[in-house]
């Protein structure tokens, strides 16, 4: 079968690798300019968690830069008194002045230094927060389907995870862009001021460093959307290699080894990769570097002819070198905070694409009210694909429920059975055709009323990490009915799984927690059963609801839901067909369609699919098809 373990060599880029490696081959010059963008969100952010820190560290930054530059300045003046003709007590008292003001500038510097790392540090968490409060809020109200997509729960872990990251330290490069950039202006300013001819040099060392920096960034993004893929992949090997829940079949089928090997392959192929990319990433540097030091030899040149054909002073000559090598230093702030923005501006692109699209799949709200009980409900020519898949789940599907009955769905694997239990209840959108109750289009409808009026037991019920107690009552929180309570543990077989937790309904059903308990499948699935019928509401879909209970307890849950479908409609999804004998209706799937609809004794009268199920299940019974094959006559 190959000698790849889990056969997702050729598993498809996420459609947004594949824009932002569009948007990494555009021009670099195109590129810088999308930095705005950037540095408007991170902005954006920082003024609506707190406009008047952020007004702070922006005045604070400009203050400080500015001091600086005055003291650049004030330096110059204390060369040039120095340097001056005239006798040495004079030039030294004369530079005093200038003197004073460079040490208040430092002594400025230093205390702006302090106002600085205090506003951000309380600004900075404040927008870490915020960033990741949008993220939550956003995948907290996106709709079912969205956690359907690869791509989007991807997305939501780029954005969520290194978005924020990035957010966080941009916050910091654009502080350090700031005050650099006014320091920087005041050197060039001073140089040119000096001699105009000194300017471009210092020009052509900044265009080197930004273009290096540039460059590296790019490479290392383009090496990261590269990776993405083999990340997910490395990712899903990770888990099946040291995760729980694969660890019993793991050491049961001995693929501990095998798993390794794995992991150690897609590892090798992602750290050589890595390797490659930081090489010439290293190149790049040393281009960048070597030019910018040939613009460094050009400025010192420049100066070293200016005093030597003596147009320029010594003592300007001595000012002219602080400023370039404050002007220096500032660039090499200013190229790494741009540099870093640049990168951090791809990775805030995950984040602003992840809040659109989040907005965009979010659960909406709508003033159109679902009926809480209705009377029927009715599934027109209804079409349903899951994202990113060619061949729908569910196909041209027409079907009418009526208050009150009991339709049991049936069919083959993968026939649409829990697709349709969720389409039915809102859960999903039909992708084609209406799902109305009483007259209202689902589609239009407000989806949290939809989903009040709904009760689901799922085929493999949630674990909630709560108390056993709230693992049932959170079925319906506003519900405080001791009574309820007491019926719902009693139907679903809950009650002999609480006597033998220790601390009974207060135990903790999660092994995270200290003292926490975990359960077997057959007890989390009565739990679930529990859960569902404490939320009492007008429509209830169980998907297989005793696939994991002893024949005891699924009896118990039959009589249980028998008593309670006389109030409510009932979307039963089974494969045990003995089960359903007294549903009103038996509805039979094949590919996503309808084949068979009526009850039992129509469809055994049919003598169809259903017929032949049925039959099936029951020889099985009887015995028969473990009967010993008849010897060959
Ligand atoms: N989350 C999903 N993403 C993509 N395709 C899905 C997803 N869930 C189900 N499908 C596909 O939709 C089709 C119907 O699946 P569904 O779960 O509704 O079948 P079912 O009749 O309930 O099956 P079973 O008896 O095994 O529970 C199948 O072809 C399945 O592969």
């Amino acid at each position: 079968m190959g000698s790849v373990l889990i056969g997702v060599e050729n598993i498809s880029t996420p459609k947004w690798a594949t824009v932002g490696r569009r948007a990494a081959s555009v021009s670099l010059g195109k590129a810088l300019r999308s930095l705005p963008e950037a540095i408007r969100l991170v902005v954006r952010l920082a003024w609506r968690t707190s406009p008047r820190l952020t007004l702070l560290a922006g005045a604070v930054h400009v203050v400080s830069g500015c001091v600086t530059a005055f003291g650049l300045l004030a330096t110059a003046d204390v060369f040039a008194a120095l340097l001056r003709d005239g006798p040495t007590p004079d030039r030294v008292v004369s530079s005093l002045p200038a003197l004073a003001v460079v040490v208040a500038s430092y002594a400025t510097r230093a205390l702006l230094d302090t106002a600085v790392s205090a506003v951000e540090s309380s600004l900075r968490p404040r927008v870490t927060r915020a960033a990741t409060d949008e993220v939550t809020a956003v995948l907290a109200r996106a709709e079912l389907l969205a956690f359907e997509d690869a791509d989007f729960r991807e997305l939501a872990r780029q954005g969520g995870r290194r978005g924020v990251r990035s957010l966080e330290s941009s916050l910091r490069y654009l502080a350090d862009l700031l005050s650099s950039c006014i320091t920087l202006v005041a050197a060039v300013v001073t140089v040119g001021l000096l001699d105009p001819w000194l300017a471009p040099a210092l020009l052509l060392a900044a265009a080197a460093n930004a273009w290096a920096s540039a460059r590296a960034s790019k490479l290392r993004y383009e090496h990261f959307l590269d990776s993405v893929t083999r990340n997910i992949r490395k990712g899903v090997v990770e888990e099946v290699t040291t995760d729980r829940g694969f660890a019993l079949e793991r050491h049961a089928l001995t693929l501990q080894e095998r798993l390794l090997a794995e992991h150690r392959r897609i590892a090798d192929s992602l750290m050589g990769d890595e390797i490659r990319m930081a090489h010439r990433t290293n190149l790049v540097r040393l281009t960048g570097r070597a030019l910018a030091g040939l613009g460094t030899g050009v400025a010192y040149a420049v100066l070293g002819l200016l005093l030597h054909t003596g147009d320029m002073e010594l003592a300007l000559a001595g000012a002219a070198l602080l400023a370039m090598r404050t002007a220096f230093s500032s660039l090499a702030t200013t190229t790494r905070a741009v540099n870093a923005l640049y990168e951090d501006s791809f990775y805030l692109d995950f984040y602003r694409k992840l809040l659109v699209e989040g907005a965009e799949r979010a659960q909406r709200s709508s003033d159109v009210r679902a009926p809480a009980d209705p009377e029927v409900i009715t599934l027109t020519n209804v079409t349903f694909t899951y994202p990113g898949k060619e061949t729908p789940a569910l196909d041209d599907v027409s079907l009418t429920v009526r208050r009150g009955e009991v339709i049991a769905l049936v069919g083959e694997n993968g026939s649409g059975k829990t697709t349709l239990g969720k389409v039915l209840t809102g859960l999903y959108p039909a992708t084609a055709g209406t799902v109305r109750w009483d007259g209202v289009d689902l589609a239009d409808a407000d989806k949290t009323s939809v989903h009040s009026s709904i009760a689901v037991i799922a085929q493999e019920p949630a674990r909630w990490p709560m108390t056993a107690r709230r693992n049932v009552t959170v079925g319906r929180l506003d519900r405080d009915d001791e009574d309820a309570w007491r019926d719902a543990v009693a139907k679903s077989g809950a009650d002999e799984v609480l006597a033998t937790l220790p601390a009974g309904a207060d135990t903790v059903l999660s092994r995270q927690f200290n003292d926490g308990q975990d359960l077997s499948g057959g007890q989390w699935q009565r739990m679930g059963i529990a859960r569902g019928t404490y939320r009492d509401a007008a429509v209830l879909v169980a998907d297989e609801p005793t696939a994991a209970l002893d024949a005891k307890a699924e009896a118990r849950v039959f009589e249980g839901l028998r008593e309670a479908t006389a109030r409510r409609t009932t979307i039963l999804v089974t494969h045990r067909l003995a089960n359903i004998r007294n549903a009103d209706r038996i509805v039979l799937l094949d590919g996503g369609r309808i084949v068979e609809e009526g009850t039992h004794e129509e469809l055994m009268a049919l003598r169809g699919h259903y017929h032949e199920l049925f039959e099936l299940q029951a020889s099985a019974y009887r015995g028969d098809l473990l009967a010993q094959p008849a010897p060959p006559t």
